[in-house]
């Protein structure tokens, strides 16, 4: 049975996952991205997510909802379990998780590539605020966990800076995959 790979974007706060995520899909066809469940208060926007309280992000997480969850951000956060069928369907499954979460991740997914954002602190710190989804005070938080370091024993990273364009990010994504398999 087919199992596309999993495509991890992560990295701080502001530095573009879901801009990433985005541009690739509008780039290549049979890509797919993971619809999150989120805890996230009602006011805050966001990617395409589903919003749930707490108390049913629970209930999910003893019915099995979830392939992985993690809290942070003082949120909670699941990837359904539906991801499996994306698998089997699109010719890469894209989706943003904590760093915190990708050697748990690499064991379920087995195929995993991680693309790991960076940016120039100023940059993050200038983003954060033209999104302007979190208070000035949350902004701060967030960028206080910006250097977090990836975990040892991952197989597949690639790490591109974001601090310039959209499109030249993409590019080097595209190249970075390119190896494997024939995405453009
Ligand atoms: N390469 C880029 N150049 C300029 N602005 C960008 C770039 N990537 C993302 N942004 C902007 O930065 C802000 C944060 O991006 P977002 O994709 O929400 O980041 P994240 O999901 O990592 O928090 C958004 O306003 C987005 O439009
Ligand atoms: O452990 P970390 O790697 O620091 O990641 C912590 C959380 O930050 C991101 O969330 P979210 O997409 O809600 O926030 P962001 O858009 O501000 O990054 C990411 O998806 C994680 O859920």
């Amino acid at each position: 049975m087919k199992m596309a790979p999993v495509i991890a974007v992560v990295g701080p706060s502001g530095v573009g996952k879901d801009s990433v995520i985005q541009a690739l899909l509008a780039r290549v066809p049979n890509f797919e991205r993971v619809r999150r469940v989120i805890t996230r208060p009602h006011g805050e926007g966001g990617e395409d997510f589903d919003r749930v309280s707490d108390r049913m992000f629970q209930t999910m997480v003893q019915d099995g909802s979830f392939v992985l969850y993690w809290a942070a951000h003082g949120l909670q956060y699941g990837i359904p379990v539906a991801i499996t069928e994306q698998r089997q369907r699109a010719d890469a499954v894209l989706v943003n998780l904590s760093r915190a979460v990708l050697p748990e991740a690499q064991k379920e997914f087995r195929e995993l590539i991680v693309i790991s954002l960076t940016a120039d602190p100023k940059v993050l710190a200038q983003r954060l605020a033209v999104r302007g989804r979190e208070s000035a005070a949350d902004q701060a938080r967030r960028l206080g966990r910006a250097t977090a370091a990836l975990s040892e024993g991952l197989n597949h990273v690639i790490e591109v800076d974001n601090s310039g364009s959209l499109d030249a990010t993409v590019e080097t994504i595209l190249s970075g995959l390119q190896p494997e398999r024939a995405y453009r």
